[in-house]
């Protein structure tokens, strides 16, 4: 899978190796289009975007139906994006606090966001198997983001993944294995994981996430990143 970050993007959107996750994610646009007349419903995998210079990546769940399956960029479109590009702008990672559609002039700076699987899945739950078909486009991602030392993974399953797809790298999972919590550090390789709870509503509706915490998570990140 070699090539360049913007070749690694369109390749990636092209995917159709998970019959269950292309149907849905067709359904859904099949079925929302008529909403969201004047746009053009994305309804296929959603590749990384941000700085190619990152120090720092960002690994989510996967695309929410209605947000990144809708604007074809991940966490754009829905209410985690809200809560996350807002902490983005606000610790200086992101020009501006909000992310709606494609075209809507945000850049990242020293920052790239991922999602270790590529298509919206039902109830949002990807099958073990689809987590794992989709790792080697994270994989060859991570590849083409040479700078990158620290990792925030966004919830248990952006830890999970993130540990799997760098033993997918050759670096292997250390003894014992590193668990998932909020502000929890663990050296992998070269790489620095950071967990933090995942911006979904169930956790900042609830005060599980707040935002300070989010922006403390990611000021801890530049900081790893300055080593
Ligand atoms: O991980 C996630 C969650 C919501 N929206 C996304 O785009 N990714």
């Amino acid at each position: 899978m070699a090539g360049t970050l913007a070749e690694h993007q369109r390749r990636v959107t092209r995917c159709r190796a998970c019959p269950r996750l292309v149907a849905w994610r067709e359904q859904v646009a099949r079925e929302r289009r008529a909403a969201y007349r004047d746009e053009v419903y994305w309804g296929r995998p959603v590749p990384g975007f941000g700085d190619p210079a990152a120090r720092v990546l960002l690994a989510g769940l996967a695309p929410a139906a209605h947000g990144a399956n809708r604007t074809g960029r991940i966490f754009t479109g829905d209410r985690s994006g809200d809560f996350l590009f807002a902490a983005l702008h606000r610790t200086g990672f992101a020009n501006q606090p909000t992310s709606v559609a494609l075209d809507d002039g945000l850049a990242l700076e020293d920052c790239w966001i991922t999602a270790i699987v590529r298509c919206a899945p039902p109830a949002n739950k990807p099958t073990p198997t689809e987590r794992d078909t989709c790792l080697p486009w994270t994989v060859a991602e991570l590849d083409l983001l040479p700078r990158v030392r620290t990792i925030v993974c966004l919830g248990g399953f952006g830890w999970d993944g993130t540990l799997r797809l760098l033993a997918a790298r050759g670096i292997p999972t250390p003894r014992p294995r590193p668990r998932f919590g909020h502000g929890v550090v663990a050296d992998v390789g070269p790489y620095r994981l950071l967990g933090c709870f995942h911006p979904s509503q169930q956790n900042t509706f609830t005060g599980r996430l707040t935002p300070a915490m989010l922006d403390a998570v990611l000021v801890r990140a530049r900081e790893l990143a300055d080593g």
